[in-house]
């Protein structure tokens, strides 16, 4: 992998530059952004070596694609117009379903492997990526049978030398998963900071009294709107599936407080202590 171009040179390629170019060094990796600052960012922090554009991508080994899922959908197409025929296109959007769609009768599509890396952080842009970002993360892959066996192959090599584990999936399932783990998770940060911000009025209240408790609830509410506006619309029925499940919850919890039921909240909470062994278990 000589030639390797970032489409979106923020946190989640900027991070990949990081640990294949260290892997790497003769790699050369170049960036293509439609936001110039960030360019010239990451080309003064060494994230990438030179700056490029679209039509350059036909001279690609690898191209990265890593916009928000919107600009995916839109721009994957012309992308695999672009790709040579030994290239490989990764992307690592959030969401499967409608980027998969975008591309399914694409002449190129086995040059595409659809891939979400679960990995990431509330910064955004260049300077908030991070070497060792995707150390013993997992790396969703759906549809690994529409890509041809030879990229595949390269594929992995380069997700576990930079020490990511591997996960199958198809694309439909992916989405009604990550919709529960991820998507709703930042939905209730966002709408937690929200309800705070409305009702304390007094920021120096706010901050003299969130203590790691808020701000480890609340870390997600300061991720990009640009970011997630377009996650949520792609994966509209199940985040709502989602929230109704939610809310059907907040609602059985404010209950038993009105009904003083403290033992059954015990137990709820009890139960839910559970999470540990889950979160832990398979790491
Ligand atoms: O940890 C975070 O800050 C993230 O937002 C990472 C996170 C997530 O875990 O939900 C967010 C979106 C990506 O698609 C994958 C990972």
């Amino acid at each position: 992998m000589k030639n390797i171009y970032l489409i979106g040179v923020g946190l989640i390629g900027g991070s990949f530059a990081i640990d294949i170019k260290k892997n790497n060094p003769e790699t050369v990796i170049y960036g293509i952004d439609a936001n110039e600052d960030h360019l010239d960012e990451a080309l003064a922090i060494g994230i990438i070596q030179e700056k490029a554009v679209l039509d350059d991508i036909e001279k690609a080994d690898l191209v990265i694609v890593s916009i928000p899922v919107d600009a995916t959908v839109k721009l994957l197409p012309t992308i695999l117009d672009k790709i040579s025929d030994t290239g490989l296109v990764v992307d690592a959007g959030s969401t499967k379903e409608a980027i998969c769609k975008a591309v399914e009768h694409h002449p190129k599509r086995r040059n595409y492997l659809a891939c979400h890396p679960i990995a990431g952080t509330e910064n955004s842009g260049p300077t908030a990526a991070i070497s060792g970002l995707y150390v013993g993360k997992t790396n969703i892959i759906c549809e690994v049978e529409k890509t041809t066996f030879k990229l595949q192959e390269k594929a992995l090599k380069l997700f576990t030398e930079i020490g990511m584990r591997i996960r199958y999936m198809d694309a439909v399932s992916h989405d009604k998963h990550i919709a529960y783990v991820s998507h709703l998770s930042h939905i209730s940060a966002f709408m937690l900071g929200k309800t705070v911000i409305d009702k304390e009025r007094n920021e120096r209240d706010i901050f003299d009294m969130a203590g790691s408790g808020f701000r480890s609830t609340v870390r997600l509410a300061k991720s990009s709107p640009a970011m997630w506006t377009p996650i949520f619309e792609q994966n509209k029925e199940n985040v709502i599936e989602t929230l109704e499940e939610y809310i059907s919850n907040l609602q059985h919890f404010k209950k038993l407080m009105e009904q003083d039921n403290f033992s059954e909240i015990f137990n709820e909470m009890e139960n839910t202590n559970y999470i540990k062994q889950i979160l832990n278990g398979i790491n």
